[in-house]
Parts: structure tokens; C-alpha cells; sequence
């Protein structure tokens, strides 16, 4: 049984795939590891793991990937594991509520990492986005209503693909800029994909 790492774009994991000497591709078949690029989105993330996730080929998703952190008090740079992930947005607005697709009776939104395999990071509990949080009434509403730490685009899509399938799950994020009105200047990319890339190349390096 293998890993399999899943991240968004190749750009986030640029050093990872120098470290281990990948040759250019999407889904990459290594010796002890398959790498996957799903593209940005909770539905690429979808199509892209229902094409490939496979429980009788892997034992592990590691979902690695930037994000935005709503707490000022986690530095830029910093990496958490999302043990808990919210589809912030399925469900339907009821003049001013929020009502979650489970309360309209069709599923459910919040997913949870059950992995035992310590990591060391701090946890954290993150949101789903479509639309990169920008505005200050949509934060403080995000804020009120989940109380999230991290905003990822795809990150309730892997728990929810994992769910299905029955496979462990592992999120590790690092954090590139606060969510906040968008100002990209601030982004600190560089720094939380160099920080994301050494832990995952100590990570995976130490599974073999
Ligand atoms: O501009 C660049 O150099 C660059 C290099 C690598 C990746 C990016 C991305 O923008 C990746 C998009 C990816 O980032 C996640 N993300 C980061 N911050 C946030 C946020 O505040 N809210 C939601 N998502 C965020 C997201 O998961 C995207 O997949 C740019």
C-alpha cells in the first residue's frame, strides 16, 4: 500500500518534486509514493481523486497546500494540521441564517481528519472555499458562523473523497497570507511553499 500526496498546483510543491527527482506530470508513480495535482477547486479536487483514489492502492492521502489563516496570531509561513474542514458554502441562505446541507437534508458539509499518525504540527480547523474570502462583512460572517482558523480551496473535498473511499487522510497547511481584503502584495508564497515543501520531504522521506 502507498501514500498518495495530493496538492492543488505544482507550484506548491516545486522543492518536493526536485528533492525526488519527479519528471513533469499531474499523477506521478514514485517507489514508495504517487504524487497527484487535482488544479484549484473543490471540483477538480473531486474529478481528479474520483479518477484516481483507489483503497486497494493507497493507505494514506496527504493533502499538502498553501492557505489563508483568519488568526493573526499563527505567523505566515506557519504549518497546521487541518484535523476538521467545512464546505463553508453548501447549503442555502434564509434571509439572514445559514442553513448547512445537512439541515435541508441532503448530506453533510463538515469532515474530519481521524488519522493517529502524529505529525507535530498544531491542529486547526479549516473552511472550503469557491471564492477566496475578500471582504470584511463575508470574514466576520465566516467568522461568526464556523469559527475557522485556515480557508483552503480543496481541502473538504479530499476528507470527503477519503470518507467515501475509507482511506486515512492527512491535511498540512501552511500559511501564505491572512484573510483579509485582498491585498496579494502581503502574500508571503515564497516562504509557506518552502516551509511546506522541507516538511513533506521529511515526511515522506521518513515513511520509506
Ligand atoms: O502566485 C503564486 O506564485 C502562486 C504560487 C503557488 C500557488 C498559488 C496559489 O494561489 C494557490 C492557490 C491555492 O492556495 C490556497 N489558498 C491560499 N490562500 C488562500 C485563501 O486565503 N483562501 C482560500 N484559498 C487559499 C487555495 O487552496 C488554492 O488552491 C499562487
Amino acid at each position: 500500500m502507498k501514500t498518495l500526496v495530493v496538492a492543488a498546483t505544482k507550484a506548491e510543491l516545486a522543492f518536493f518534486y526536485q528533492h525526488f527527482n519527479l519528471p513533469e506530470g499531474d499523477f506521478i508513480e514514485a517507489k514508495n509514493f504517487d504524487l497527484l495535482i487535482t488544479g484549484v477547486g473543490m471540483v477538480a479536487t473531486a474529478f481528479s481523486l474520483g479518477k484516481h483514489l483507489d483503497a486497494s492502492r493507497y493507505n494514506l492521502v496527504l493533502n499538502v497546500g498553501i492557505a489563508g489563516c483568519f488568526d493573526r496570531k499563527i505567523e505566515l509561513g506557519s504549518l497546521v494540521n487541518i484535523t476538521e474542514d467545512i464546505f463553508a458554502e453548501l447549503g442555502a441562505e434564509n434571509g439572514d441564517d445559514f442553513l448547512t446541507i445537512t439541515d435541508l437534508g441532503f448530506g453533510e458539509n463538515h469532515f474530519y481528519s481521524k488519522s493517529n499518525i502524529n505529525v507535530g504540527l498544531p491542529i486547526a480547523k479549516s473552511i472550503t472555499v469557491n471564492c477566496v474570502s475578500g471582504n470584511e462583512k463575508g470574514i466576520n460572517g465566516l467568522i461568526k458562523r464556523l469559527n475557522p482558523t485556515t480557508e483552503s480551496m480543496e481541502g473538504a473535498a479530499v476528507f470527503y473523497a477519503c470518507k467515501q473511499e475509507h482511506i486515512d487522510c492527512l491535511q498540512i497547511r501552511s500559511i501564505s497570507n491572512y484573510v483579509e481584503p485582498r491585498n496579494k502584495d502581503k502574500w508571503k508564497i515564497g516562504l509557506a511553499i518552502k516551509n511546506l515543501n522541507d516538511w513533506a520531504i521529511a515526511f515522506v522521506g521518513d515513511m520509506n
